[in-house]
Protein backbone atom coordinates (compact mmCIF):
# COMPACT_ATOMS: atom_id res chain seq x y z
CA UNK A 1 0.00 0.00 0.00
CA UNK A 2 1.44 3.93 -1.08
CA UNK A 3 0.19 5.89 1.21
CA UNK A 4 1.72 9.70 1.01
CA UNK A 5 1.01 12.27 4.18
CA UNK A 6 0.48 16.03 2.65
CA UNK A 7 1.81 18.22 5.78
CA UNK A 8 4.36 16.02 7.41
CA UNK A 9 3.35 17.92 11.22
CA UNK A 10 2.28 17.42 14.19
CA UNK A 11 -0.61 14.60 12.95
CA UNK A 12 0.87 14.14 9.79
CA UNK A 13 3.98 13.08 11.52
CA UNK A 14 2.41 10.65 13.78
CA UNK A 15 0.77 9.23 10.87
CA UNK A 16 3.59 8.62 9.29
CA UNK A 17 5.92 7.08 11.64
CA UNK A 18 3.72 4.98 12.81
CA UNK A 19 2.32 3.45 9.67
CA UNK A 20 6.02 3.43 8.03
CA UNK A 21 7.43 1.17 10.82
CA UNK A 22 4.30 -0.73 10.41
CA UNK A 23 5.72 -2.11 6.57
CA UNK A 24 3.21 0.76 4.88
CA UNK A 25 5.03 2.08 2.06
CA UNK A 26 4.84 5.82 3.09
CA UNK A 27 6.51 9.13 1.86
CA UNK A 28 5.66 12.46 3.05
CA UNK A 29 5.17 16.01 1.54
CA UNK A 30 7.01 18.73 3.66
CA UNK A 31 8.62 22.04 3.12
CA UNK A 32 11.60 24.19 4.81
CA UNK A 33 13.04 23.16 7.73
CA UNK A 34 10.89 20.19 8.30
CA UNK A 35 12.02 18.84 4.93
CA UNK A 36 15.40 19.26 5.86
CA UNK A 37 15.44 17.72 9.17
CA UNK A 38 13.20 14.87 7.69
CA UNK A 39 15.71 14.28 5.08
CA UNK A 40 18.61 14.05 7.36
CA UNK A 41 17.27 12.31 9.90
CA UNK A 42 13.99 10.80 9.21
CA UNK A 43 11.07 11.49 10.77
CA UNK A 44 11.19 11.45 14.87
CA UNK A 45 8.50 10.62 16.66
CA UNK A 46 8.73 10.99 21.02
CA UNK A 47 5.92 8.70 22.23
CA UNK A 48 5.63 6.74 25.35
CA UNK A 49 8.95 7.54 26.84
CA UNK A 50 10.87 6.93 23.95
CA UNK A 51 11.75 7.98 19.77
CA UNK A 52 10.27 6.29 17.13
CA UNK A 53 12.10 7.03 13.69
CA UNK A 54 11.17 6.17 10.30
CA UNK A 55 13.35 6.84 7.10
CA UNK A 56 10.62 8.08 4.37
CA UNK A 57 10.46 9.24 1.36
CA UNK A 58 10.18 13.34 1.63
CA UNK A 59 10.01 15.90 -0.92
CA UNK A 60 8.80 19.19 -1.09
CA UNK A 61 7.14 18.25 -4.59
CA UNK A 62 4.45 15.60 -5.27
CA UNK A 63 5.76 14.76 -8.54
CA UNK A 64 8.25 13.50 -7.27
CA UNK A 65 6.41 10.88 -5.36
CA UNK A 66 4.06 9.80 -7.98
CA UNK A 67 0.78 7.84 -7.72
CA UNK A 68 -0.43 6.53 -4.22
CA UNK A 69 -3.21 4.50 -3.06
CA UNK A 70 -4.46 7.02 -0.44
CA UNK A 71 -3.27 10.82 0.24
CA UNK A 72 -3.67 12.07 3.53
CA UNK A 73 -4.00 15.67 4.16
CA UNK A 74 -3.01 16.87 7.67
CA UNK A 75 -2.31 20.45 6.59
CA UNK A 76 -4.28 22.81 8.96
CA UNK A 77 -7.58 23.54 6.73
CA UNK A 78 -6.81 26.77 5.51
CA UNK A 79 -2.92 25.28 3.93
CA UNK A 80 -5.38 23.05 1.40
CA UNK A 81 -7.02 25.23 -1.12
CA UNK A 82 -3.58 26.89 -2.17
CA UNK A 83 -1.90 23.68 -2.62
CA UNK A 84 -4.94 21.60 -4.41
CA UNK A 85 -3.13 21.85 -8.14
CA UNK A 86 0.36 20.90 -6.50
CA UNK A 87 -1.09 17.41 -5.32
CA UNK A 88 -2.35 16.73 -9.09
CA UNK A 89 0.57 13.81 -9.72
CA UNK A 90 -0.54 12.34 -6.57
CA UNK A 91 -3.51 10.76 -7.83
CA UNK A 92 -4.13 7.72 -10.40
CA UNK A 93 -7.61 6.68 -11.21
CA UNK A 94 -8.42 5.35 -7.91
CA UNK A 95 -6.81 7.21 -5.07
CA UNK A 96 -8.59 8.08 -2.71
CA UNK A 97 -7.99 11.47 -0.39
CA UNK A 98 -8.12 11.39 3.82
CA UNK A 99 -9.33 14.42 5.50
CA UNK A 100 -7.56 14.22 8.54
CA UNK A 101 -8.61 17.79 9.81
CA UNK A 102 -10.88 19.53 11.96
CA UNK A 103 -13.73 21.69 10.63
CA UNK A 104 -16.19 21.10 8.30
CA UNK A 105 -14.67 19.21 5.16
CA UNK A 106 -14.80 20.10 1.47
CA UNK A 107 -16.78 17.20 0.30
CA UNK A 108 -19.39 17.84 3.25
CA UNK A 109 -22.80 17.78 0.98
CA UNK A 110 -21.26 14.48 -1.34
CA UNK A 111 -23.38 11.63 -0.49
CA UNK A 112 -25.10 13.01 1.77
CA UNK A 113 -28.82 12.00 1.83
CA UNK A 114 -31.33 14.50 0.76
CA UNK A 115 -29.11 16.99 0.15
CA UNK A 116 -28.07 18.31 -3.32
CA UNK A 117 -24.05 18.90 -4.00
CA UNK A 118 -23.13 22.39 -3.41
CA UNK A 119 -18.99 23.46 -2.23
CA UNK A 120 -18.50 24.72 1.17
CA UNK A 121 -17.08 28.06 0.45
CA UNK A 122 -15.52 28.22 3.64
CA UNK A 123 -13.30 25.98 2.95
CA UNK A 124 -13.41 24.78 -0.64
CA UNK A 125 -12.95 28.56 -1.70
CA UNK A 126 -14.45 28.93 -5.56
CA UNK A 127 -15.35 25.14 -5.74
CA UNK A 128 -11.05 24.82 -5.99
CA UNK A 129 -10.79 21.84 -3.77
CA UNK A 130 -13.38 19.61 -5.12
CA UNK A 131 -12.39 20.95 -9.01
CA UNK A 132 -8.97 19.68 -8.35
CA UNK A 133 -9.80 16.31 -6.10
CA UNK A 134 -13.41 15.11 -6.79
CA UNK A 135 -15.14 14.61 -3.25
CA UNK A 136 -15.69 11.19 -4.92
CA UNK A 137 -12.13 10.27 -3.53
CA UNK A 138 -13.00 11.63 -0.40
CA UNK A 139 -13.13 9.76 3.07
CA UNK A 140 -13.79 11.34 6.04
CA UNK A 141 -11.26 10.64 9.03
CA UNK A 142 -11.93 12.25 12.61
CA UNK A 143 -8.50 12.95 14.20
CA UNK A 144 -8.74 12.50 18.04
CA UNK A 145 -4.68 12.23 19.40
CA UNK A 146 -3.39 15.41 20.74
CA UNK A 147 0.43 15.94 19.42
CA UNK A 148 2.72 18.55 18.53
CA UNK A 149 6.02 19.35 16.73
CA UNK A 150 8.43 21.18 18.69
CA UNK A 151 11.12 21.32 16.29
CA UNK A 152 11.41 20.43 12.77
CA UNK A 153 11.22 16.94 11.61
CA UNK A 154 10.15 15.60 15.51
CA UNK A 155 6.54 15.28 16.64
CA UNK A 156 5.93 14.83 20.60
CA UNK A 157 2.83 12.48 21.26
CA UNK A 158 0.77 13.86 24.25
CA UNK A 159 -2.51 11.64 23.59
CA UNK A 160 -5.06 9.36 21.96
CA UNK A 161 -4.19 6.76 19.33
CA UNK A 162 -8.16 6.78 17.14
CA UNK A 163 -8.76 8.22 13.91
CA UNK A 164 -11.97 7.29 13.05
CA UNK A 165 -12.77 6.92 9.35
CA UNK A 166 -16.23 6.37 7.18
CA UNK A 167 -16.82 7.13 3.58
CA UNK A 168 -19.02 10.14 3.24
CA UNK A 169 -21.62 7.93 1.80
CA UNK A 170 -21.77 5.89 5.05
CA UNK A 171 -20.61 2.96 2.60
CA UNK A 172 -18.25 0.07 3.71
CA UNK A 173 -16.26 0.19 0.52
CA UNK A 174 -13.15 -1.75 -0.12
CA UNK A 175 -10.95 0.90 0.55
CA UNK A 176 -12.18 2.74 3.80
CA UNK A 177 -12.09 -0.98 5.23
CA UNK A 178 -8.16 -1.68 3.70
CA UNK A 179 -7.51 1.85 5.26
CA UNK A 180 -8.47 0.80 8.65
CA UNK A 181 -7.31 -2.60 8.56
CA UNK A 182 -3.69 -0.91 7.60
CA UNK A 183 -3.80 1.96 10.39
CA UNK A 184 -5.36 -0.95 12.97
CA UNK A 185 -1.76 -2.92 12.17
CA UNK A 186 0.03 0.41 12.61
CA UNK A 187 -1.44 0.46 16.39
CA UNK A 188 -4.42 3.05 16.01
CA UNK A 189 -7.19 2.44 16.61
CA UNK A 190 -9.29 3.49 13.17
CA UNK A 191 -12.62 2.64 13.17
CA UNK A 192 -14.99 2.75 10.25
CA UNK A 193 -18.36 4.39 10.88
CA UNK A 194 -21.00 4.72 8.30
CA UNK A 195 -22.65 8.49 9.34
CA UNK A 196 -18.79 10.05 9.66
CA UNK A 197 -20.86 13.34 9.50
CA UNK A 198 -22.09 12.55 13.59
CA UNK A 199 -18.55 11.73 14.58
CA UNK A 200 -17.42 15.28 12.66
CA UNK A 201 -20.05 17.08 14.69
CA UNK A 202 -18.89 15.99 17.81
CA UNK A 203 -15.32 16.75 17.09
CA UNK A 204 -16.01 20.25 16.10
CA UNK A 205 -19.21 21.01 18.50
CA UNK A 206 -16.48 21.87 20.72
CA UNK A 207 -13.88 23.67 18.41
CA UNK A 208 -16.88 25.83 17.00
CA UNK A 209 -17.57 27.46 19.91
CA UNK A 210 -13.98 26.39 22.56
CA UNK A 211 -11.38 27.50 19.94
CA UNK A 212 -12.62 31.14 19.08
CA UNK A 213 -13.54 31.67 22.90
CA UNK A 214 -10.67 31.57 23.78
CA UNK A 215 -8.41 33.35 21.14
CA UNK A 216 -10.67 36.05 22.11
CA UNK A 217 -10.29 35.88 25.79
CA UNK A 218 -6.88 34.09 26.09
CA UNK A 219 -8.78 31.69 28.33
CA UNK A 220 -7.77 27.82 28.61
CA UNK A 221 -10.38 25.17 28.25
CA UNK A 222 -11.05 24.53 32.30
CA UNK A 223 -11.90 28.34 32.37
CA UNK A 224 -14.20 28.50 29.16
CA UNK A 225 -16.27 25.36 30.07
CA UNK A 226 -16.53 26.15 34.10
CA UNK A 227 -16.97 29.94 34.43
CA UNK A 228 -20.40 30.38 34.02
CA UNK A 229 -20.37 33.71 32.00
CA UNK A 230 -18.38 32.05 28.96
CA UNK A 231 -19.67 28.67 29.51
CA UNK A 232 -23.29 30.62 28.75
CA UNK A 233 -21.36 31.77 25.76
CA UNK A 234 -20.20 28.62 24.33
CA UNK A 235 -23.33 26.18 24.99
CA UNK A 236 -25.22 29.08 23.39
CA UNK A 237 -22.98 28.88 20.07
CA UNK A 238 -22.87 24.87 20.59
CA UNK A 239 -26.69 24.85 20.69
CA UNK A 240 -26.69 26.75 17.14
CA UNK A 241 -24.14 24.50 15.89
CA UNK A 242 -26.54 21.92 16.86
CA UNK A 243 -29.61 22.89 15.29
CA UNK A 244 -27.59 23.38 11.89
CA UNK A 245 -25.89 19.98 11.85
CA UNK A 246 -29.82 18.38 13.04
CA UNK A 247 -31.05 20.20 10.00
CA UNK A 248 -28.56 18.52 7.73
CA UNK A 249 -29.11 14.95 9.11
CA UNK A 250 -27.07 14.52 12.42
CA UNK A 251 -27.75 12.70 15.36
CA UNK A 252 -25.51 13.66 18.39
CA UNK A 253 -24.69 10.33 20.66
CA UNK A 254 -24.56 12.76 23.53
CA UNK A 255 -25.32 15.83 25.11
CA UNK A 256 -24.43 19.58 25.39
CA UNK A 257 -23.94 19.99 28.66
CA UNK A 258 -22.14 16.67 29.07
CA UNK A 259 -19.68 17.91 25.90
CA UNK A 260 -18.86 20.74 27.90
CA UNK A 261 -18.36 18.81 30.74
CA UNK A 262 -15.56 16.59 28.98
CA UNK A 263 -13.87 19.86 27.28
CA UNK A 264 -13.55 20.94 30.93
CA UNK A 265 -11.62 17.73 32.26
CA UNK A 266 -9.04 18.29 29.43
CA UNK A 267 -7.64 21.34 31.64
CA UNK A 268 -5.83 24.05 31.58
CA UNK A 269 -5.01 23.29 28.33
CA UNK A 270 -4.80 26.30 25.10
CA UNK A 271 -6.58 25.17 22.51
CA UNK A 272 -5.29 25.13 18.84
CA UNK A 273 -6.23 28.48 17.64
CA UNK A 274 -5.43 30.57 20.42
CA UNK A 275 -1.39 28.86 20.46
CA UNK A 276 -1.70 29.76 16.28
CA UNK A 277 -2.43 33.47 17.35
CA UNK A 278 -0.17 33.56 20.41
CA UNK A 279 2.42 32.26 17.55
CA UNK A 280 1.60 34.68 15.25
CA UNK A 281 0.29 31.70 12.84
CA UNK A 282 -2.72 31.29 11.02
CA UNK A 283 -6.11 30.62 12.66
CA UNK A 284 -7.97 27.71 11.08
CA UNK A 285 -11.56 30.28 11.62
CA UNK A 286 -12.91 29.22 8.25
CA UNK A 287 -12.94 25.38 8.62
CA UNK A 288 -13.88 25.74 12.29
CA UNK A 289 -16.61 28.69 12.37
CA UNK A 290 -17.49 30.42 9.42
CA UNK A 291 -17.85 26.66 7.94
CA UNK A 292 -20.68 26.23 10.10
CA UNK A 293 -22.05 29.66 10.01
CA UNK A 294 -22.66 29.56 6.31
CA UNK A 295 -24.26 25.54 6.26
CA UNK A 296 -26.65 26.87 9.04
CA UNK A 297 -27.22 29.43 6.39
CA UNK A 298 -27.90 26.59 3.62
CA UNK A 299 -29.72 24.84 6.45
CA UNK A 300 -32.02 27.77 6.48
CA UNK A 301 -30.88 27.96 10.80
CA UNK A 302 -30.21 30.94 12.22
CA UNK A 303 -27.12 31.46 14.41
CA UNK A 304 -26.43 34.70 15.49
CA UNK A 305 -24.32 34.07 18.37
CA UNK A 306 -21.70 32.36 16.02
CA UNK A 307 -22.28 34.85 13.20
CA UNK A 308 -21.50 37.41 16.51
CA UNK A 309 -18.40 35.69 17.52
CA UNK A 310 -17.24 34.62 14.48
CA UNK A 311 -16.76 38.83 13.34
CA UNK A 312 -14.75 38.88 16.69
CA UNK A 313 -13.17 36.54 16.23
CA UNK A 314 -12.31 37.33 12.54
CA UNK A 315 -11.30 41.17 13.73
CA UNK A 316 -9.13 39.93 16.66
CA UNK A 317 -7.13 37.54 14.05
CA UNK A 318 -6.61 40.21 11.77
CA UNK A 319 -5.25 42.50 14.47
CA UNK A 320 -2.47 40.24 15.05
CA UNK A 321 -1.78 39.26 11.11
CA UNK A 322 -3.61 35.72 11.21
CA UNK A 323 -5.69 35.99 9.14
CA UNK A 324 -6.95 37.31 5.70
CA UNK A 325 -10.63 36.54 5.34
N1 LIG B 1 -2.04 18.61 16.57
C1 LIG B 1 -3.10 18.11 17.17
O1 LIG B 1 -3.03 17.66 18.32
C2 LIG B 1 -4.43 18.04 16.46
C3 LIG B 1 -4.61 18.56 15.19
N2 LIG B 1 -5.82 18.39 14.58
C4 LIG B 1 -6.04 18.92 13.25
O2 LIG B 1 -5.18 18.26 12.34
C5 LIG B 1 -4.82 19.13 11.26
C6 LIG B 1 -3.31 19.23 11.20
O3 LIG B 1 -2.88 19.87 12.39
P1 LIG B 1 -1.37 19.82 12.92
O4 LIG B 1 -0.71 18.56 12.53
O5 LIG B 1 -1.44 20.18 14.36
O6 LIG B 1 -0.73 21.04 12.11
P2 LIG B 1 0.80 21.33 11.83
O7 LIG B 1 0.90 22.78 11.55
O8 LIG B 1 1.65 20.74 12.90
O9 LIG B 1 1.08 20.49 10.51
C7 LIG B 1 0.78 20.95 9.22
C8 LIG B 1 2.03 20.75 8.39
O10 LIG B 1 1.72 21.08 7.04
C9 LIG B 1 2.85 21.75 6.52
N3 LIG B 1 2.52 22.50 5.32
C10 LIG B 1 1.72 23.58 5.19
N4 LIG B 1 1.69 23.97 3.90
C11 LIG B 1 2.49 23.13 3.22
C12 LIG B 1 2.89 23.04 1.87
N5 LIG B 1 2.43 23.90 0.95
N6 LIG B 1 3.74 22.07 1.50
C13 LIG B 1 4.22 21.20 2.42
N7 LIG B 1 3.89 21.22 3.72
C14 LIG B 1 3.03 22.19 4.12
C15 LIG B 1 3.26 22.64 7.66
O11 LIG B 1 4.55 23.15 7.42
P3 LIG B 1 5.02 24.56 8.04
O12 LIG B 1 5.31 24.27 9.45
O13 LIG B 1 6.21 24.91 7.21
O14 LIG B 1 3.87 25.52 7.87
C16 LIG B 1 3.19 21.66 8.83
O15 LIG B 1 4.36 20.88 8.91
C17 LIG B 1 -5.52 20.47 11.57
O16 LIG B 1 -6.75 20.53 10.91
C18 LIG B 1 -5.74 20.40 13.08
O17 LIG B 1 -6.82 21.20 13.52
C19 LIG B 1 -6.85 17.72 15.14
C20 LIG B 1 -6.71 17.19 16.39
C21 LIG B 1 -5.52 17.36 17.18
C1 LIG C 1 -8.47 20.99 22.57
C2 LIG C 1 -9.59 21.10 21.58
C3 LIG C 1 -10.52 19.92 21.80
C4 LIG C 1 -10.38 22.39 21.88
O1 LIG C 1 -11.63 22.53 21.33
C5 LIG C 1 -9.07 21.10 20.17
O2 LIG C 1 -9.39 20.25 19.40
C6 LIG C 1 -8.19 22.17 19.68
O3 LIG C 1 -7.44 22.76 20.46
O4 LIG C 1 -8.21 22.43 18.46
Amino acid sequence: MKVCIFGAGAIGGYLAVRMANAGVDVSVVARGPNLAAIREHGLRLRIDGREEVAKVAASDSAADLGPQDYVFTTLKAHSLPPVVDRMAPLFGPDTAFVTAMNGVPYWYFHGLAGQDWRTVEAVDPGGRVSLAIPPGRAIGCVVYPATESPEPGVVEHHDGDRFTLGEPDGSKSERVNALSKAMIEAGFKAPVRPRIRDEIWVKLWGNLAFNPLSALTHQTLDVLATQDDLRGVARAMMLEGKAVAEALGVKFSIDVDKRIAGAAEVGAHKTSMLQDLERGRPMEIDALLTGVCELGAAAGVATPTLDLVLALVRARARAAGCYEG
